[in-house]
């Protein structure tokens, strides 16, 4: 079962083609009876959501602070939504490797944007799943009644990070800043030893294990013997389709930026490369050195990228004469064992939350499930694919069954568009979102793995009035 699996996706390569899809809404939605039941009374809306440009790490943002980022998604949405920031109750913000001028950075970009200083602001972390966490913290605030309009996003920038002196040196800068005579400083500089100086240099680890990603990615694959021929055709498929979702003009959920100080504007994402899968074979391993199979091109790539969105209660949406695009109708999330299924948070976090929201995996129209590897995107396949795996480690009866491929990350994902970490979990949404539209579908899921071993999924459900992209 699980290479006919495999061998769908590459046929997926030729034979699918989102061009081939272009269709305009023809389903008739009705809220009269809807198969999902709202569960928070507020009926809860995704009216839309913008993303920057999702640039890799060192190109055209690098000069840039995060919250530079941010402030122009969250100045792109409300224009793209043309609401008035002063409607807006709270601002919910995802970061995940944390620039340490600008700690509460939700607060700082939405200063920088324009919100009145009347709008609180917080930010979340939950490594990639980030921002879907602001998506769903919006949800409990509405829900509690405490607010009705919320923005949440996430940014993340790879261009800087935060690289920290030693322990070492730390400590004796601060008994430095301490000492209270030239002679108590003195006598600390002369404890200084020129190793001091190795500086500490973040990684994409887990704190845990110490263990990268990409490390945990290349045991994943192996584990669930995914070839490295088979990561590579993934990898080409991501990015084939990313392209022509780019150049059939689908990828609308970006707004252009304007670099600061320049006359330079980006308009479109800079990571998306369809190579011959020829090409991709000669790559070394990236992180499993000699013999893994996890390289440079079926890994996403570090990323520099910002995103936001707009959810509300459906009356206040229509109060504002809104069209929203989504039903936000169900979430849940998911912890397991952080190094043996680190990047396995789509295989339980799907079952999940498709029972709670009463829906089977053929119920889904519009399959948008993060890329972290394509070594762990088929791993996952494989365990959702397995009745051993549901059995032995998720206590299920049976497996969840695989989704239909041809409904799956259609426009691409992390690895072609990028991976901004606290930026995908709206890119995500907002996707679903466009896509449920172009494709005629009602159910969207979407799912992502997180550092932590922690995971996410969500059902959305096309909105009657979304038709404008
Ligand atoms: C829950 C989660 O999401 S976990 C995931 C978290 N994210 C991560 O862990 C990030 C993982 N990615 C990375 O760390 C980095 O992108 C790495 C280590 C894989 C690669 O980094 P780098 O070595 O700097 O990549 P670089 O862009 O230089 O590419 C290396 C080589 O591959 C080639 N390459 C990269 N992509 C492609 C492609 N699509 N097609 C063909 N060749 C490619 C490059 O041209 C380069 O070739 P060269 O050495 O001949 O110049």
């Amino acid at each position: 079962m699980a290479s006919n699996l495999l061998k769908n996706i590459v046929k997926l390569d030729t034979r699918v083609s989102v061009s081939q899809n272009v269709c305009l809404p023809i389903r008739c939605l009705s809220t009269a009876s809807p198969r999902v039941k709202d569960k928070t009374g507020k009926n809860i809306v995704f009216v839309d959501g913008v993303r920057t440009p999702f640039l890799l790490s060192g190109t055209d943002y690098a000069s840039l602070m995060p919250h530079q980022l941010a402030k122009e998604a969250l100045i792109g949405l409300m224009r793209k939504t043309n609401v008035p920031r002063e409607v807006v109750d709270y601002i919910v913000y995802g970061t995940v490797i944390q620039e340490v001028k600008t700690s509460n950075i939700g607060r700082e970009a939405a200063l920088a944007a324009g919100f009145p200083n009347s709008v609180p602001a917080h930010t979340v972390t939950m490594a990639c799943i980030s921002s879907n966490q602001g998506i769903t913290t919006g949800i409990g605030l509405i829900a509690a009644g405490a607010y009705d309009v919320i923005v949440a996003g996430g940014v993340e920038f790879m261009s800087d990070v935060p690289i920290r002196h030693s322990r070492k040196m730390r400590s004796l800068l601060l008994r430095a800043n301490k000492a209270k005579t030239p002679l108590d400083k003195l006598k600390l500089l002369s404890t200084f030893r020129p190793d001091f100086l190795l500086p500490e240099l973040p990684a994409v680890a887990e704190f845990s294990s110490g263990e990268t990603m990409g490390f945990s990615a290349d045991r994943l694959a192996a584990s669930f013997k995914v070839s490295r021929e088979e990561q590579d055709q993934y990898a080409v498929r991501s990015h084939t389709m990313a392209k022509e979702a780019q150049d059939n003009g689908y990828l609308t959920d970006i707004v252009p930026f304007r670099l600061p100080n320049s006359s330079k504007v980006i308009e479109k994402d800079n990571g998306i490369r369809v190579s011959p899968i020829d090409k991709l074979a000669k790559l070394k391993a990236a992180f499993v050195k000699p013999h893994g199979t996890v390289t440079a091109a079926n890994s996403s790539f570090l990323t520099d990228g910002a995103s936001a969105c707009l959810i509300m209660t459906e009356e206040k949406a229509k109060q504002l004469g809104l069209k929203p695009k989504l039903y936000l109708r169900d979430f849940t999330y998911v912890a397991q064992d952080p190094i043996d299924q680190l990047l396995l948070g789509p295989t339980y976090a799907t079952p999940k939350v498709l029972e709670k929201a009463g829906l089977s995996v053929n119920d889904i129209d519009v399959w948008e499930v993060h890329e972290a590897f394509a070594g762990q995107i088929l791993a996952n396949l494989k365990a959702m694919d397995s009745d051993w795996f549901a059995q032995k480690y998720m206590n299920r009866k049976s497996k969840v069954g695989i989704p239909d491929l041809s409904k799956w990350n259609k426009w691409g994902g992390s690895l072609s568009i990028g991976h901004p970490f606290a930026a995908t979990g709206v890119r995500l949404t907002v996707h679903t979102a466009n896509r449920l539209v172009r494709e005629d579908g009602q159910f969207g899921l979407i799912a992502a793995c997180a550092a932590g071993g922690q995971g996410v999924g969500m059902i959305v459900e096309r909105h009657p009035d979304a038709t404008a992209l």
